[in-house]
């Protein structure tokens, strides 16, 4: 097994009487990209900062590179923020020369994919461009772990692809990525999963792993509005994909019932990860004191 870079045992933090992480493990070996997948608020930015060494676990705990958490491990990290982190009245070229003087390295030569006009100011590029810049500021000291909160979101297609490709360029190298997401696309791209749910881990592993031989509710038939007010009478939500039905947490039972009359045709098809995280992201409920 290759070297472990991070981890979490037990981790749960509290935000006064808000207990927002419960009872989470993690880790992240050399040469992986594990991806945090959650919604909105399921705690993906409190545990970077736990693993950062910026909040103290409230219970459980935390070693980067092997220790506790501190400015020394630190340095060894390539985090970008959600906010980005930038200084945005300097320019492009004077946040990459700020951040190469204070972890004392020579320029690195970036690959074309984060190429950013090195006289704009930070604060005056579009947001897919700032991304870029926050992501070549964390790549320049070479770091052997990339904590990147969220880095594609509001970037283009190409963008995100270009990202990606440096990702995975970096961790073919013997770095390691955490990265958090809602995408479901990029957690496509990710080796490993953590998904969490409400502050609790509800999954640990591969897509095909956490997929495994989950299934969903089909409904096929050519009155397929017909079909989809039935569902909503019954109170069953469903995505309508092409012209099918797909109902998503839903027994075969209850679906053949809500639809008893309507000519519809009902089956059972493999999960896919976007529906296999709303089953498992569905039987917990919010934060709570
Ligand atoms: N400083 C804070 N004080 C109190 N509560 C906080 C604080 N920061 C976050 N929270 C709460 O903790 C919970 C987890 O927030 P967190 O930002 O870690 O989630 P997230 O998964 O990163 O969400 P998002 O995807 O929206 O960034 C939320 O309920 C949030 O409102």
């Amino acid at each position: 097994m290759s070297e472990l870079l991070a981890q979490c045992e037990g981790v749960s933090y509290r935000y006064g009487a808000l207990t927002v992480l419960r009872n989470v493990g993690l880790q992240v070996h050399q040469g992986e990209v594990v991806g945090l997948l959650g919604a909105n608020g399921a705690g993906k930015t409190t545990l970077i900062r736990l693993l950062l060494g910026l909040l103290v676990p409230s219970a459980g705990r935390v070693s980067l590179f092997g220790e506790v958490p501190s400015r020394r491990s630190r340095r060894r990290i390539g985090y970008v923020p959600q906010g980005f982190g930038l200084y945005e009245d300097l320019t492009a070229a004077e946040n990459l020369d700020f951040v190469d003087a204070a972890f004392g390295v020579r320029p690195p030569v970036l690959p074309a994919a984060l190429a950013v006009p090195p006289g704009a100011l930070a604060g005056a590029l579009s947001l897919g461009l700032r991304r870029r810049l926050a992501f070549a500021a964390a790549f320049s000291h070479a770091p052997g772990l990339y904590v990147l909160d969220e880095p594609t979101s509001g970037v283009d297609a190409l963008g995100r692809t270009r990202l990606w490709d440096v990702i995975h360029e970096v961790t073919d190298g013997g770095a390691a990525a955490l990265v958090s997401t809602h995408s479901m696309e990029e957690a496509e791209e990710c080796d490993r999963l953590v998904m969490l749910a409400a502050g609790r881990r509800v999954a640990d592993g591969t897509v095909t792993g956490i997929v495994g031989d989950s299934q969903v509710v089909v409904v096929e038939g050519a009155d397929w509005p017909r079909a989809l007010r039935a569902l909503e009478q019954a109170g069953l939500r469903a995505a309508l994909v092409g012209r099918t039905l797909r109902v998503p947490g839903a027994s075969l039972e209850s679906v053949r019932s809500a639809l008893s009359g309507t000519g519809a045709v009902v089956r059972l098809a493999r999960a896919t990860l976007e529906e296999r995280f709303v089953e498992l992201t569905a039987v917990t409920g919010g934060p709570d004191a």
